[in-house]
C-alpha cells in the first residue's frame, strides 16, 4: 500500500475487515460429516477434530466430547492410520449406542479360547474404561438399528439353525463391525470391496486396548456372518468375493493369533514361576472352618438347640464352599441347583448323586455331584433347619439368599466364607482348585479318567467335545472317589475330630435314624386327633396296641405336643382360591422314587395341622363317568377322585392330563401316594367360587405337622378286598 492515499488505504482495510467477517463466519464452522468424506480413518479424523478445536475452529454435530477425550489420551495414533478408499465413519446418528462393551462380554457364551484362564483375563483387560472409551473414540461403539434386515436374518440363523440362544452378544459384534464399515442407512454388503477398511477396523480394535481373544472374538463372529450371508438364498451376493474376503480375513488375524497364543504362554509362565495353589492350599477355607462347621450341624441336628441367623447363612455359604472345593463344581451349578433336584437325589454305590440342569455354563450337559454320605447328611441339615427359615416365595432354588431370593454369586459367598475365617489374603476361587486338581490329573489319571473327571467338573461344550462321553451314575460316583485321592486335607472329619464336634463316636447314622422313628411315631399317635386332645390312659392304650418293643414315645410328652388344628373359613381364604385358581401350591415338590411306587408329592416347607397343603385338580365328572374310564384302563395306575357332595355321587378326573385349564402344568393332587396306616393329609370337600364359577373341589388337610422332606400321603379308602377282590395283588394298598 505504499504510496497510497490515506483514503485508499483505509478502503481497503474495510474490504480486509469484511472478508475476516465473512471468513469468520462461514469457514471457521465444519461439519463433522464433511471430515468424515474427507478423512475416513476414525483415528486420524479425531486428531483433525482435536487440532482444529485447539485453533478456535467449531465443529457442528461432532461425536461426543468424552470421546474427544479420548482421542487426546490417545498419543501417536493420528498418523499411524491412513486410508484412501470411500468414506467410512461412525455417524452418531445412524448408530444406537451400546451398553458397554464390558458388559455384554460378560454374558457372552463364545469365546475364542477354551483356556478359561485366558478368557478371565482378557474380560478384565476389557473392563478398563479406557478401553470403553477408545473403542467410543475410535468408532467402534456404535451399532446398526436391530430391525436392519441382515441382522435380523443373522440372528433368526443363529437361533433357527444353530441353535445358539444365547446369541445376542454375537449379533452386536456383528452390528458394530457393521456400522463401523457403514455408519449410515440400512447396513449392506458394500464392506466386501473395502480391504484397506477392513484392515483399519481390525487396527483401530487393537489400538482400543482389547485384548488378543476378544479380537479374536469379534473375527469368529464377523466370518460366522459372512458364512450365513454366503449360504443364505434370499441374500443376492458373489459367493465367491465372499469367499476371498474370509481368506482375507483369516489372514489378517494370524498376528492377532499368534499374539493370543503368547499370552496364554506368559499367563502359564507366571503360574509356574509364582506357583499354583494346590489342592489343599485352595481347600485351606474347608479345614479352618470345619469345627464351626460341625458345631452348628450339632447344634440344630442333632440338639435342636437354637441356632443364631449369622450361624445359618455361615452354614450356608460352607455348604456351597463344599460344592465348589471339594466337587469343584462352577459357582453356575451352586446358584443353579434347585430343590427338585436335591429331592431326587439317588443313592448310588454308597454316595448321593445330584445332576443339576441349570449351571450356567456353555456345557449342554448335566452338572453332576456325588455326596458322601456325611456330606448328605450335611446338607439335609441346610435343607430341613436353615432353608425353610428363608422361604418366602415361590423360589425354587436350593440355596437361598436372607432375602428367600436365589443366590446370586457363589463366588462372593466363597470370598465372604474365606473372610469369616481369616483367610481373606489367601482367598482361592473355584476356577483355582479346579485347575489344581486338573494339573493332578493330567499328571496321575488315565486317558479314560481324565475323561470322566472332564465330566464331572461339567467342562464347556468346547472341552466335553474333547473329553466328555455321557456318563453313568456309577461312573459319577467312581470319579468323585477318585477325586478325593487328589492331595488335599478335604477328607471326611476324623472319628475323633466328630467325636470332638458332639458326635456320638460313629453312630450318627444309627442315632439320626432313631431319633427320626421317635419323631414318627409322636407324629403318628398325633395324628389319631384333631380336634380334642384324649385322655392319657387313651394315649396309653394307643401306644400299647402299636406293639412296640423300644424307643417308645411317652404318652405324656405326646399330649403335651398336642394342639388343636388351624381352623380356617376355606371358601374366602383368598390364598386358597388364588392357589386352586392358578394351581400353584407354595412348599410342594414332585419326587420320583424307586420301584414300582413312581413319583410322589414332599413337602420342601414345614406345615402346620390343619394347613390346606393342596387340592385335586381336575375335571368334575359323574361318578359313573370316572367308573366308565377307569374300567376301561384296566390294570393302569388311575387318577380318579371320586366323592360326595350335596346328595351327588361325583369324580375328579385327573387322568385326562394336562387338564385343559393349565396345560403345560403339572398338578401335585394327581401324584399324591396312599398310605392306611400313617397319612399325614386328609381330603374335604368344598364349594369354592373359582373364576366366577361354583366348583365341587376336593383340598388335602394336614392331620398333623409336616416337616421338610416328608411325603404327602392319604388313605385312598380302599384295601385289598375292596373291587370285589380285584385288589388282591396290591401290596402298596396295605401301607
Ligand atoms: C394316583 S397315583 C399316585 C401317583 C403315582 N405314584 C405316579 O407316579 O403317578 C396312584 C398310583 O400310585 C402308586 N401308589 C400309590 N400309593 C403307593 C404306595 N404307598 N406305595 C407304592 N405305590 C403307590 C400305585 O401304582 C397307584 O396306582
Amino acid at each position: 500500500m505504499k504510496g497510497r492515499s490515506a483514503v485508499d488505504i483505509a478502503a481497503q482495510v474495510e474490504i480486509a475487515k469484511e472478508s475476516t467477517r465473512v471468513w469468520t463466519a462461514t469457514q471457521r464452522v465444519w461439519e463433522y460429516k464433511t471430515l468424515v468424506k474427507l478423512l475416513p480413518d476414525h483415528v486420524s479424523r479425531m486428531a483433525m477434530v482435536k487440532y482444529l478445536i485447539q485453533n478456535g475452529y467449531l465443529i457442528l454435530n461432532k461425536p461426543f466430547d468424552e470421546d474427544m477425550d479420548c482421542a487426546r489420551e490417545a498419543p501417536g495414533t493420528s498418523d499411524s492410520h491412513t486410508s484412501t478408499t470411500s468414506a467410512v465413519a461412525t455417524s452418531p446418528v445412524a448408530c444406537t449406542a451400546s451398553s458397554s462393551p464390558q458388559e455384554e462380554e460378560e454374558t457372552s457364551s463364545e469365546t475364542p479360547s477354551s483356556d478359561e484362564r485366558t478368557r478371565d483375563s482378557s474380560r478384565r483387560s476389557h473392563s478398563t474404561p479406557t478401553v470403553r472409551e477408545a473403542m467410543q473414540a475410535g468408532g467402534m461403539y456404535g451399532k446398526c438399528p436391530p430391525e436392519s434386515k441382515l441382522l435380523v436374518g443373522f440372528k433368526d440363523h443363529l437361533i433357527g439353525a444353530l441353535q445358539v440362544q444365547n446369541c445376542q452378544q454375537e449379533v452386536d459384534n456383528v452390528s458394530r463391525f457393521l456400522c463401523y464399515m457403514q455408519p449410515e442407512g440400512e447396513p449392506n454388503l458394500e464392506f466386501l470391496n473395502k480391504t484397506t477398511d477392513t484392515m483399519g477396523y481390525m487396527k483401530a480394535l487393537i489400538q482400543s486396548g482389547l485384548s488378543a481373544a476378544t479380537i479374536l472374538n469379534y473375527w469368529k463372529n464377523i466370518i460366522r456372518f459372512l458364512e450365513y450371508v454366503k449360504g443364505s438364498i434370499d441374500i443376492n451376493v458373489d459367493r465367491v468375493k465372499i469367499e476371498k474376503y474370509i481368506d482375507y480375513l483369516k489372514t489378517m488375524r494370524k498376528p492377532v493369533a499368534r499374539t493370543h497364543s503368547g499370552d496364554v504362554c506368559s499367563t502359564r509362565y507366571d503360574r509356574i514361576v509364582d506357583g499354583m495353589p494346590t489342592v489343599h492350599e485352595c481347600n485351606l477355607v474347608l479345614q479352618t472352618g470345619n469345627a464351626r462347621f460341625l458345631d452348628i450341624y450339632n447344634r440344630m441336628a442333632i440338639s435342636k438347640t437354637v441356632v443364631s441367623p449369622t450361624d445359618k447363612t455361615w452354614y450356608r455359604y460352607y455348604c456351597e464352599a463344599l460344592m465348589m472345593l471339594r466337587h469343584f463344581q462352577r459357582p453356575g451349578a451352586v446358584e443353579g441347583m434347585t430343590v427338585k433336584e436335591w429331592v431326587n437325589r439317588k443313592l448310588t454305590d454308597g454316595r448321593y448323586l445330584i445332576g443339576i440342569k441349570k449351571h450356567k455354563t456353555g456345557a449342554t450337559h448335566v452338572a453332576t455331584i456325588a455326596l458322601t454320605l456325611e456330606e448328605e447328611a450335611w446338607y439335609q441339615g441346610y435343607y430341613e433347619f436353615i432353608r425353610p427359615e428363608f422361604v418366602r416365595g415361590e423360589c425354587d432354588s436350593f440355596f437361598l439368599s436372607a432375602r428367600g431370593t436365589k443366590i446370586t454369586s457363589g463366588s462372593s459367598d466363597l470370598n465372604r466364607l474365606h473372610e469369616s475365617c481369616g483367610l481373606k489374603h489367601v482367598s482361592r476361587t473355584s476356577g483355582q482348585v479346579r485347575r489344581a486338581a486338573e494339573t493332578l490329573v493330567a499328571t496321575s489319571f488315565t486317558e479314560k479318567q481324565k475323561q470322566n473327571v472332564a465330566a464331572y467338573m461339567c467342562h464347556s461344550d468346547l472341552m466335553a467335545d474333547k473329553h466328555y462321553r455321557m456318563p453313568v451314575p456309577s461312573t459319577i460316583v467312581a470319579t468323585a472317589i477318585l477325586l478325593d485321592t487328589l492331595p488335599g486335607d478335604c477328607q471326611p472329619p476324623t472319628k475323633k475330630q466328630r467325636v470332638d464336634a458332639g458326635f456320638s463316636e460313629n453312630r450318627i447314622y444309627y442315632d439320626r435314624w432313631r431319633k427320626c422313628q421317635y419323631a414318627d411315631r409322636q407324629e403318628h399317635l398325633l395324628s389319631y386327633y384333631t380336634y380334642q386332645k384324649p385322655s392319657c390312659g387313651k394315649m396309653e392304650r394307643l401306644i400299647s396296641k402299636e406293639g412296640w418293643t423300644s424307643n417308645c414315645p411317652n404318652a405324656q410328652d405326646i399330649l403335651d405336643m398336642w394342639k388343636p388344628a388351624v381352623k380356617y373359613v376355606i371358601e374366602s381364604d383368598k390364598h386358597i382360591l388364588k392357589s386352586c385358581s392358578r394351581q400353584k401350591w407354595k412348599g410342594l415338590v414332585i419326587k420320583s422314587f424307586d420301584g414300582q411306587k413312581g413319583e410322589g408329592v414332599v413337602a420342601t416347607t414345614n406345615f402346620t395341622k390343619g394347613d390346606i397343603v393342596c387340592d385335586y385338580h381336575g375335571k368334575v365328572i359323574t361318578k359313573a363317568d370316572g367308573e366308565t374310564m377307569m374300567e376301561e384302563l384296566g390294570n393302569q395306575a388311575c387318577y380318579f377322585f371320586f366323592f360326595k357332595a350335596g346328595g351327588e355321587n361325583l369324580c375328579i378326573d385327573a387322568q385326562t392330563w394336562p387338564c385343559q385349564c393349565h396345560p403345560g402344568l403339572e398338578t401335585f393332587g394327581r401324584k399324591i401316594n396312599h398310605s392306611s396306616k400313617n397319612p399325614n393329609i386328609m381330603p374335604l370337600s368344598v364349594v369354592l367360587r373359582l373364576d366366577d364359577e361354583d366348583v365341587h373341589t376336593i383340598l388335602f388337610k394336614a392331620t398333623r405337622d409336616i416337616k421338610v422332606d416328608t411325603e404327602l400321603k392319604f388313605n385312598y379308602g380302599v384295601n385289598r378286598k375292596s373291587f370285589r377282590g380285584e385288589a388282591l395283588d396290591l401290596d402298596w394298598l396295605d401301607e
